[in-house]
């Protein structure tokens, strides 16, 4: 297989590590990543972008961005076999009311209308810290959307994760 997925979550934790611990949410890290290729097409972090961003959201808005498109039409100028890579899987529900990142993936559409990320990649499941289980993994199946575990960085990922939490 053309990608390391251990190394590509190992990039994303990298991102991770960057964003600024709070107590009100996690730090995560994404990646989005051509599966052809191997090539990563954009990385954030929580808090990148300016506002109460997530780590997937400053990935799509960034490469929007650069494309001076809005972030949800990001999907006309991904590749076809394009993946997520989050240290933590994306939000099904935000305690801010913003959009959740599962909504943001799904909504992400090529031209021709199919679903432009067709893999999500997760570090952890969400700690049931700020609102209850996750049930997002099941809405992007779904979608057709598959979600991958990738195993082997929990213990990282929960301690960046949740750098700003009172011990
Ligand atoms: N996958 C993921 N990526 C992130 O970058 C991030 N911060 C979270 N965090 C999930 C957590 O459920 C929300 O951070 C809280 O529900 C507070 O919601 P806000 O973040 O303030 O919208 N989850
Ligand atoms: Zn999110």
């Amino acid at each position: 297989e053309v990608v390391d997925h251990r190394a590509l979550m190992q990039e994303a934790l990298q991102e991770a590590m960057q964003s600024p611990p709070k107590p009100s949410n996690f730090c995560v890290g994404a990646l989005l990543v051509d599966l052809e290729t191997g090539e990563v097409l954009s990385r954030g972090y929580t808090l990148e972008v300016e506002g109460n961003t997530h780590a997937e959201q400053c990935c799509l808005s960034k490469l929007a961005q650069a494309y001076d498109l809005p972030e949800e039409r990001v999907g006309e100028v991904l590749p076809p076999n394009t993946a997520i890579y989050t240290t933590m899987e994306p939000c099904n529900m935000r305690l801010s009311g913003s959009l959740p990142c599962v909504d943001r993936i799904i909504r992400t559409r090529t031209k021709d209308g199919a679903a432009a990320i067709k893999k999500v990649y997760l570090g952890v499941k969400e700690p049931e810290k700020f609102v209850g289980e996750n049930q997002g993994r099941t809405k992007l199946e779904e979608h057709g959307i598959e979600c991958i575990h990738v195993p082997g960085l929990e213990g990282e990922i929960l301690k960046v994760a949740t750098a700003g939490h009172r011990k």
